[in-house]
C-alpha cells in the first residue's frame, strides 16, 4: 500500500501545500521565471479560486500541483507526497487516482469519439484496475446533472453540457484534488453559475479539494477564498469578497497593486500599533499616512 492509500482512508479531500516554489522555463537562449517563491496552504476539502494576471504563473502552478512537471526549487506537498522528491511511479500513481486536471477547454478533456459515458468509463480504467473503489459510470455523471445527455454524441451537446462532461471526467477516479484551468472562461453566463454549482456540490458532497483559476471577477466572488498570483508570487487573498495582503513565511508582505502605486521603491513607512491591536501604516516622508 502506498501513502496515498493510506490517505484515502482518512479523508477524501487531499491538502495542498507549497514552500518556496520557484519554477523557470528553460528554452533556447532565455529563462522564464514563471514562479518565483509561492507560498500557499489549502486545506483538505477547501475549495479556492487562483487569479492574477495573464502571465503571472496561475497554470504553471496548477501544473506543478498536478504533478505534470517538476519544480526548478521548492517544495509541493499533495496529501502526504512531496512531489518534487517523489518517484515517477509515485506521481505516475497520484495523476491517475489521486489528482485531477481539467486542462481549459472541454474539448481537450474528452475523447470525441466516445460519449459521455464512455470517457467516464475510460477515465476510470486505471483507478478501477487498481482496485479502488468506485462508482458506476452512471452515477457519476447524474453527479454532475448530466443524464440525458449520457449516450448522445459529443457533438450534439451544448458547451456548458461539454464542460459538465469534462467535470465527470475529472471526478471519475473520485480524485482528493480537483484541478481546474479556467473551467467557465468559454461559457455564457448560465452554463457557467451551473457548471460553477455543480463543481461547488461536488466539493461539499464528496469533500473533494478543488483548486481552480479564473479571471471572472463574477466567479471569484463565488468563491469563499481566492489567491492571487501576481509576479511569481503570492500577492494576496480574498475571503468573502474582501481582499488582503499576506505576510509571507519569510516575514514579507507584498503591497496591494494601488497602495505600490502610491509607494514608491524606498519609502519608509512604520507600523503604528492601536489600542485596538490592529496596525495604521505611517509614511515617514512628511509623516503621511498611507
Ligand atoms: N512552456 C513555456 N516555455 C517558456 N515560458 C513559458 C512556458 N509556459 C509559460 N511560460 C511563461 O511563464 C510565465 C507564466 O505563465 P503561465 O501560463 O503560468 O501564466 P498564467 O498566469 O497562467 O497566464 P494566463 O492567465 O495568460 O494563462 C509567462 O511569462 C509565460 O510566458
Amino acid at each position: 500500500m502506498t501513502d496515498l492509500g493510506t490517505a484515502r482512508a482518512t479523508a477524501t479531500g487531499l491538502r495542498v501545500s507549497t514552500q518556496r516554489l520557484v519554477h523557470i522555463y528553460r528554452s533556447e537562449g532565455h529563462e522564464v521565471a514563471a514562479l518565483s517563491g509561492v507560498d500557499l496552504e489549502v486545506g483538505a476539502g477547501e475549495m479556492v479560486g487562483l487569479l492574477g494576471p495573464s502571465g503571472a504563473g496561475k497554470s504553471t502552478l496548477l501544473s506543478l500541483l498536478a504533478g505534470v512537471f517538476r519544480p526548478s526549487a521548492g517544495k509541493v506537498f499533495v496529501g502526504p507526497v512531496e512531489l518534487s522528491a517523489a518517484r515517477d511511479r509515485q506521481l505516475d500513481e497520484l495523476r491517475a487516482l489521486e489528482v485531477s486536471l481539467m486542462l481549459q477547454g472541454a474539448g481537450r478533456n474528452l475523447l470525441p469519439y466516445f460519449t459521455p459515458l464512455e470517457n467516464v468509463r475510460f477515465a476510470q480504467g486505471v483507478a478501477r484496475q487498481s482496485g479502488k473503489d468506485l462508482p458506476e459510470p452512471e452515477e457519476v455523471l447524474a453527479g454532475v446533472g448530466l443524464v440525458a445527455e449520457a449516450e448522445r454524441p459529443l457533438s450534439e451537446l451544448s458547451p456548458g453540457h461539454l464542460q459538465l462532461a469534462a467535470l465527470a471526467v475529472a471526478m471519475a477516479p473520485r480524485p482528493g484534488l480537483l484541478l481546474a484551468d479556467e473551467p467557465t472562461s468559454q461559457l455564457e453566463h448560465r452554463a457557467r453559475d451551473l457548471v460553477l454549482e455543480r463543481m461547488a456540490a461536488l466539493n461539499r458532497e464528496l469533500g473533494t479539494t478543488v483548486v481552480l483559476v479564473t479571471h471572472d471577477p463574477d466567479v471569484a466572488a463565488f468563491l469563499p477564498r481566492t489567491i492571487t498570483i501576481r509576479d511569481g508570487r503570492v500577492g494576496g487573498e480574498g475571503r468573502s469578497g474582501e481582499e488582503y495582503a499576506v505576510v509571507t513565511p519569510d516575514g514579507f508582505l507584498p503591497l496591494p497593486l494601488h497602495v505600490r502605486d502610491e509607494l514608491l521603491p524606498g519609502t519608509l513607512v512604520r507600523f503604528h500599533l492601536l489600542e485596538d491591536g490592529s496596525y495604521t501604516l505611517l509614511r515617514e516622508e512628511g509623516g503621511t499616512d498611507a
